[in-house]
């Protein structure tokens, strides 16, 4: 496969990670390892499997999880009348970041500094809903955040479903970055104490059908604006093109749509259909990069874009299972974050001292890695050598603090990236230095008026 010029997401089988952890001085480690490693650097995309775990045994995580999307709850949620969603509306909260989010309300963000460079310079409205969790605080560091999380009352064990996802989804979070720790030749613990807090956050999402051909007839969602049909996209884009803000993404979909909607950009430009399933039809844990850890990796972990196109409508024969039938794609992306106040900086693989002296005797740098490294030193924020699309503006070496990271890609029109700001601190400036010339020129004068 050539370098980034991908045709199709690397199916790893994480099985020796699961069993033996991170002892890298196990074969099957390595080689896991190996493979998780080229994909993060190459693709940024990985797909997980293991078919070998057994349901006994105490470490089978991702059987679980796998387990989990085969009857993915979020799609009972979504099935429920709008106005019981709408319950739970995220502008219940001030931050209006938990909860229900209506069809068409989310807009893949390109603002001023586009994310993407093909098609969508423009703003355009997700045709989707979701329903968001966030980990739950009342901490006041975490300023606008600390909120609780808003849940349905329907299905009964929602909640308690969701919060057992999430913890299993946090240990599988945790192996993955010792394993990508070992990848970058760190000692596995490396992102432990960065992570043991971890901010996640859950979208449950659902794109439904042919919504531009208004297929949906039995939905009673419609978007706040119908989006303009795009020939290239008859059925509707349901996520525009982006890149994930974070570190680890985890993405489990219902069956039903599994291999067609979510595409990535490869760097010749062609979109690529994800390969949800393993060649023997298994369903696959879809992970991918964000730009967090491709900041923290030195980019040598890829951020790559991506995006979802809603399903197209099925003939009636073709689906055995009625329950699903052009009920759309339900798909569950589990953000693993790093805690709010982790500091995050591009490791420096050129110093080597950060390399771990154990993991890099079992793990030497392969050539495409010392080709890397050679380039890492200084890191360069319009590093186009990485061929990064878009800028990363305030990404420029320095320590980056998670939540303003966070913050910054929640609210991107703050005052720190309004471009009205250094005007508006000039202005605000310039009003303190008047005020306090006025101030001695009349101090000064009352003085004199008092002398004489
Ligand atoms: O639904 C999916 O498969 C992916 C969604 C996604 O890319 C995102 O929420 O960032
Ligand atoms: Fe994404």
């Amino acid at each position: 496969m050539a370098r980034y010029a991908f045709k199709k997401i690397p199916i790893v089988d994480i099985e020796p990670l699961l069993c033996y952890g991170a002892d890298i001085s196990k074969k099957a480690v390595q080689q896991c390892v190996t493979e998780l490693h080229r994909s993060s650097r190459d693709v940024g995309f990985v797909s997980i499997t293991s078919h070998r775990v057994s349901k006994e045994l105490q470490k089978d995580v991702l059987y679980k999880i796998l387990e989990f999307s085969k009857k993915i709850y979020s799609r009972q949620f979504f099935a429920l009348p709008l106005e019981e969603k709408m319950e739970i509306h995220i502008a219940k909260y001030k931050d209006g970041k938990r909860g229900y989010q209506r069809l068409g309300q989310n807009v893949t963000q390109d603002g001023k500094k586009p994310l993407c460079t093909t098609n969508q310079k423009k703003k355009k409205k997700d045709i989707h809903e979701g329903f968001d969790l966030l980990r739950p605080t009342n901490d006041p560091k975490h300023w606008p955040l600390n909120t609780p999380n808003l849940w349905p009352t329907n299905p009964a064990d929602y909640k308690e479903v969701m919060e057992e996802y999430v913890k299993t989804m946090s240990q599988l979070g945790h192996l993955l970055m010792r394993g990508m720790a070992l990848g970058l030749r760190l000692s596995p613990d490396f992102f432990n104490s960065f992570m043991n807090e971890s901010f996640w956050i859950m979208r449950s999402i659902h794109y439904p059908v042919g919504l531009n051909q208004n297929l949906n007839s039995n939905h009673s969602t419609q978007p706040s604006q119908p989006s303009s049909v795009d020939n290239d996209y008859p059925w509707g884009i349901g996520c525009g093109e982006h890149r994930d803000y974070g570190c680890l993404t985890m993405i489990i979909q219902d069956e039903v749509y599994g291999n067609e909607c979510l595409q990535l950009r490869n760097r010749n430009n062609e979109w690529i259909t994800a390969n949800t399933n393993d060649e023997r039809g298994q369903q696959c844990l879809v992970i991918n990069i964000g730009d967090m850890l491709h900041y923290w990796s030195h980019g040598f972990y890829q951020s790559t874009p991506h995006r979802v196109l809603n399903p197209k409508p099925v003939p009636t024969f073709s689906l055995s299972d009625k329950l699903y039938h052009n009920t759309g794609r339900v798909s569950v992306p589990f953000f693993f974050e790093p805690n709010w106040d982790a500091l995050v900086q591009p490791i420096d693989f050129s110093s080597q001292q950060h390399a771990d002296p154990y993991t890099l005797k079992f793990l030497p740098w392969d050539d495409i890695d010392t080709q890397f490294i050679g380039r890492t030193h200084p890191f360069q924020t319009n590093a186009k050598s990485f061929d990064v699309i878009g800028s990363y503006d305030y990404f420029d070496g320095r320590p980056v603090l998670f939540g303003d990271h966070l913050k910054k890609n929640f609210w991107p029109i703050s005052c720190i990236n309004c471009p009205l700001s250094p005007f508006l601190l000039f202005f605000l400036n310039c009003l303190l230095f008047m005020s306090f010339f006025i101030y001695i020129f009349a101090e000064a004068r009352y003085k004199s008026t008092k002398i004489l």
